[in-house]
């Protein structure tokens, strides 16, 4: 799945800098790690962009990593839109199933008993995931205290931009 503003890493090595924070923002919506990637081009190969990407996105400040959380669609729940972030979204969340109503409630249960308890939208990278893993790890995690949460959504936070880098940046 493409997204419109997908581009080479030649493109994204030379375009200016307005671009490629064009490209990372829906990757990442974290203003230090766009302008730290930005700052770092050019880069060899995909994969050392992609080591840059994880490493500038470790650790997050509280502050940036409730940004970021600010553009997720919960589980469960479509992302409406054109936008690079909702169509991503949408990618992402195909595993799950609009017409399995019991999982959707029971995402939807378990999405409102997290944010009651974290006060943050439930996270987690859904690409490649079911609806019945996100609903395991979803059960699980509730069972966490806050200070054993923050890194889980870290991690998450993560792979998600990174998944998203990659898939904007043609191979
Ligand atoms: N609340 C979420 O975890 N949302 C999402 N995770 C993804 O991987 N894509 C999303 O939209």
């Amino acid at each position: 799945m493409r997204t419109r503003q997908a581009m080479s890493l030649e493109q994204f090595n030379a375009a200016p800098a307005a671009e490629a924070h064009e490209l990372l923002k829906p990757c990442l919506d974290v203003p230090r790690w766009i302008e730290e990637i930005t700052a770092a081009r050019p880069f060899a190969s995909l994969d050392a962009l992609l080591d840059a990407a994880r490493n500038a996105a470790d650790p997050f400040t509280a502050e940036e990593l409730e940004g970021a959380l600010a553009h997720h669609p919960r589980i469960g729940e479509r992302a409406a839109g054109a936008s690079a972030e909702a169509t991503m979204s949408r990618s992402e969340q195909s595993g799950v199933d609009a017409r399995d109503a019991a999982t959707v409630a029971a995402l939807a249960a378990g999405n409102k008993a997290y944010e009651e308890k974290f006060g943050r939208v439930f996270l987690i990278r859904a690409a490649g995931r079911s609806a019945k893993e996100m609903l395991s790890a979803l059960q699980e995690r509730l069972g966490h205290t806050p200070e054993e949460e923050e890194p889980v959504v870290a991690e998450q936070l993560r792979e998600i931009a990174v998944l998203r880098l990659k898939q904007n940046l043609l191979e």
